[in-house]
């Protein structure tokens, strides 16, 4: 049995401990540190020979751990070209969303005269899905899911110019509500600042540690200039915890942990504001179902919406969508 888990290894240092029961209390008296740090590093990372100590640590008390110039600049220049082809609908992806903001009427794409500020579901694009498939990443998100990886969700946000009305938004929330699949230790998101990410255009926001916290009831925010469709947000945060606002340079990637509250602010300069991300879980992970817990609104959504744009009834259910979007990227699927 190999001992990678960090599980199987908390079992074994505890049988250890049973059988030398007489020395236990000052053992545990002088190892208290000891087992602050096995606790610590177990749960939320697991086994590498990458991640130094310092940034174990990091994640483990933060629920993020940010990484700077990782992907390379002529990666990120050929997914903003083929971005633009999308925009200019020079090419047509199967199953990809694209999204349009809610306030916004002016393009810097011309053909529809309506900026895109989002594109999801790229896993048939070759050239955009590449970046799930980086090995650089990969290499990363290993550490916190372990070596069977599958990309869920993929996505280029370009946070439009604020049109006025605050809808470059994007609500405080955890990304673990839109997931059927669990466990949630075993996901992790990666985002990539496509160029300069700072307070000006809307970067990142993160409340460091909420990650230790529970799934919260989202819902979509009293905001009087109105918000995007599937914006939800956690209804009640703690609006006196710490935040720290992510800037980040073209490159620099960010790892997060989808009970990480987090959200973005508004872009208030007159450049869209590029992101990529994919959303990965071990291909051991497994779905469950959302009946009866506060995943049921974003349910109800993602039926009404696939029901509109393909005409089908309640035979394709939540657990449909996520397995059919589903990748391998690295390992094997066994339960995704
Ligand atoms: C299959 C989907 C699964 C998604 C799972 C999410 C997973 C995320 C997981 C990871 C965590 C990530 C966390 C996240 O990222 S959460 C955000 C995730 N967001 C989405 O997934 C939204 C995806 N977008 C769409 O499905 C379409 O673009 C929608 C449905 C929005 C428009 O559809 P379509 O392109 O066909 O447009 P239409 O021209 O026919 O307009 C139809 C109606 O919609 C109105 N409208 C247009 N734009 C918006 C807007 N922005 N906000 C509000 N309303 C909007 C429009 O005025 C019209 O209304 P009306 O005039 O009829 O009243
Ligand atoms: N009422 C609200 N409910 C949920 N989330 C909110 C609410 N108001 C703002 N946010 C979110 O809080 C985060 C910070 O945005 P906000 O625009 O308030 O500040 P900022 O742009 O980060 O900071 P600053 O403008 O001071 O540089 C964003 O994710 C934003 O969407
Ligand atoms: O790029 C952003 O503004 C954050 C988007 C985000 O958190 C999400 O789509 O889940
Ligand atoms: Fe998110
Ligand atoms: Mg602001």
């Amino acid at each position: 049995q190999k001992m990678s888990r960090p599980s199987a290894r908390l079992r074994v240092i505890i049988n250890h401990l049973d059988r030398h029961s007489a020395g236990i209390v000052s053992f545990l008296n002088r190892k208290a540190s000891f087992f602050i740090f096995i606790f610590q590093f177990g749960r939320y990372t697991l086994d590498n020979d990458l991640l130094t100590p310092e940034q174990r640590l990091f994640y483990e008390e933060n629920g993020f751990l940010l990484i700077r110039n990782l992907v390379s600049t002529q990666d990120i220049d050929r997914f903003r070209k083929e971005f633009e082809r999308i925009c200019r609908q020079q090419i047509k992806v199967p199953g990809l969303v694209v999204m349009r903001d809610v306030a916004i009427a002016k393009s810097e794409f011309v053909p529809d005269q309506r900026a895109v500020s989002k594109v999801q579901d790229f896993q048939e694009d070759p050239e955009l899905f590449r970046y799930c498939s980086l090995p650089k990443i990969l290499k990363y998100v290993e550490c916190f899911i372990g070596p069977n990886i599958m990309a869920m969700h993929t996505m280029l946000i370009n946070k439009p110019p604020d049109a006025g009305k605050k809808t470059s938004r994007h609500p405080m929330h955890q990304d673990l509500h839109y997931f059927p699949f669990r466990p949630v230790d075993r996901i992790v998101c990666a985002w990539t600042a496509m160029e300069t990410v700072n307070r000006q255009n809307g970067c990142l926001v993160v409340l460091p540690g909420s990650h230790k916290g529970t799934l919260q009831e989202h819902d979509y925010p009293e905001w009087e200039g109105g918000v995007n469709k599937m914006y939800h947000g956690v209804r009640d945060y703690d609006p006196e915890h710490p935040r720290v606002h992510l800037e980040m340079e073209k490159g620099d990637t960010v790892f997060f942990h989808p009970l990480l509250i987090h959200g973005s602010g508004m872009n208030q300069t007159p450049g869209f504001r590029k992101a990529i991300s994919c959303h990965y879980a071990s291909g051991d992970c497994y779905y469950i179902d959302v009946k009866g817990t506060t995943q049921e609104n974003i349910e109800k959504e993602v039926k009404e919406i696939v029901a509109r744009r393909h005409g089908v009834g309640d035979e394709v259910t939540f657990k449909d969508t996520w397995e059919i979007r589903g990748r391998l990227v690295q390992g094997e699927r066994i339960s995704m």
